[in-house]
Parts: structure tokens; C-alpha cells; sequence
């Protein structure tokens, strides 16, 4: 059975489809990338899969678990953590409170023990900070676990966005355009970066409009437009499939009327 399985999805707000009658499939391991023109309801996609939006019909199993409609905690403690495509670190706090934060969202103390600091606490606190660091150490970070995280280059930034989702405990992992706003190097390093992530045993599914990334990085693609999958397979056969280079290059206004 595959880790993640969605079946005929879809999502209305009000009288537009964002996302119609989707199916797709996520192998354990795989990295797989949903493409598609702006507005075609990739990162719709991503808050049904997290619980931030309710279906408007259909079914998602992720590990055997229907997970449609569950709430963000419920989906997070089952395994699915993501990152958005604007960059959300508390940038005043340093790279390991920053992951600090993605382990905290397991931990059982209350908001009593918070305010007193309890031994409870301390507990939690002193294996979050632990966990942090073996995290930091597995991904590279070494240099700049005490650097505040608005210091660290931009690549850097992305890339702890992607550690906190790790630190959550997820085995899957949603990045929404991790390489927007990146120079070619830094997409290079983001690539590699990836990449060892899947050989740590990590399951990915990238959104992505870095074409180098996606075809570089992508054991299938998936490719949505106007909230319909319009085709799905290997780099090579989406790179030369005509439907998505017309999705992609847009049709004439006569053509998109019918
Ligand atoms: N909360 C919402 N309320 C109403 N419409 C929404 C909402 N969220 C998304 N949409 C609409 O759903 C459609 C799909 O949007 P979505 O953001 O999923 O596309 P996308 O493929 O991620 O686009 P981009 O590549 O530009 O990020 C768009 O027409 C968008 O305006």
C-alpha cells in the first residue's frame, strides 16, 4: 500500500473548483513533484493534505489512516509536516529554538508548567534541545545552531524551515517551492540537500516552478491545472508530454473556451 493515497479530491470555495476529483499516490521514499501553471491548486492540494482545509469530497490515507478533515495536530502527530512558500522562522530566536519550536509540538507539559518550570518542563525542554541537535548535526547545520535565524544566508533559511518540519517527527514532508527566490548555486545546494534527506528514509512532495529542480530532483511528477490532474509520469515523459507544455505555455483565449 502506498504512504500517502488521495483519492477523487476535491475542494469548492463558493462556485470555483480550486481542486477537482484529484487522484495521486505517494510511494514510501519517493520524491515526487506536483506542478502546474499559477492558481492550478497545487498549494490547495497542500492544505487539504494538513488539515488546514476540510475536502469538499474524497478521501486521503496517509499510513492507513483516513486523514481527510482530521485536524492540523491530528495530521502532524500521524507524520506529515510542510513548509510554505513564504519563509516562516522566528527570526529572532536562534536556529535551535527554531527547531526546538517543530518538537514542542509533540511534547505533553501544559501551559502550568510552562509558567513554572516545572521539573516536567525541564524534562521536555532538555530532550527538545537534545533532539535539536542531533537533528542540526544529521542536516549540516553544525556552524550555525546558535545563529539567529534571520542571520543566516537565505539558502540556510529555507533549508531550517525544512529541519523544524523534520523535528515535528513527520515522515513525510510537503515543501512548497523550496527554492523560490534562490540563486542557481543555492538551488543546487537545496537540491543535494533534498536529495540526502531521501536517503535518510525521508517521503517528499515538492511544489516547485524551478523546472531544473523538479526534473533534476523528481522520482515522478504530477501536473495540475485549473485544479485537474492533467498527467502524471517520469521526469523525461512529463518534459515532453504536449498537454502540459500547452498547460504551461497557456492556450489562445479561443482555445480556452472550449
Ligand atoms: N481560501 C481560499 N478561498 C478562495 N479561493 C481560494 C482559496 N485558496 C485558494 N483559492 C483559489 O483556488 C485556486 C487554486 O489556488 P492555489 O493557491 O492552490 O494554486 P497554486 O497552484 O498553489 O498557485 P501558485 O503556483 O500561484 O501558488 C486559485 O484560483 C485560488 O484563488
Amino acid at each position: 500500500m502506498a504512504l500517502l493515497e488521495v483519492s477523487n479530491v476535491s475542494k469548492q470555495f463558493g462556485g470555483l473548483a480550486a481542486v477537482s476529483n484529484v487522484d495521486f499516490h505517494v510511494e514510501e521514499g519517493e520524491i515526487v513533484s506536483i506542478i502546474g501553471p499559477n492558481g492550478a491548486g497545487k498549494t490547495t492540494i497542500f492544505n487539504l493534505l494538513t488539515g488546514v482545509y476540510t475536502v469538499t469530497e474524497g478521501k486521503i490515507v496517509f499510513n492507513g489512516e483516513e486523514i481527510q478533515n482530521k485536524k492540523v495536530q491530528h495530521i502532524v502527530n500521524a507524520g506529515i509536516a510542510r513548509t510554505f512558500q513564504n519563509i516562516r522562522l522566528f527570526k529572532n530566536m536562534r536556529t535551535i529554538e527554531n527547531v526546538m519550536i517543530g518538537f514542542h509540538q509533540n511534547t505533553k507539559y501544559n501551559t502550568f508548567d510552562l509558567i513554572f518550570r516545572t521539573p516536567r518542563f525541564r524534562k521536555y525542554e532538555k530532550a527538545a534541545h537534545e533532539k535539536a541537535l542531533e537533528v542540526l548535526d544529521s542536516l549540516g547545520f553544525g556552524k550555525y545552531i546558535h545563529t539567529y535565524a534571520g542571520n543566516l544566508p537565505y539558502g540556510e533559511q529555507r533549508k531550517l524551515e525544512i529541519a523544524r518540519a523534520i523535528a515535528t517527527g513527520a515522515k513525510l514532508l510537503l515543501l512548497d517551492e523550496p527554492a523560490a527566490g534562490m540563486n542557481p548555486q543555492e538551488s543546487a545546494e537545496l537540491l543535494e540537500f533534498i536529495k540526502g534527506l531521501q536517503a535518510k528514509g525521508f517521503t517528499i512532495i515538492l511544489i516547485e516552478h524551478d523546472m531544473s529542480v523538479v526534473m533534476n530532483i523528481s522520482d515522478r511528477i504530477y501536473v495540475l491545472d485549473h485544479g485537474r490532474m492533467i498527467a502524471d509520469g517520469l521526469p523525461e515523459e512529463i518534459a515532453n508530454n504536449q498537454t502540459v507544455i500547452e498547460a504551461y505555455l497557456g492556450k489562445s483565449e479561443d482555445d480556452a473556451d472550449d
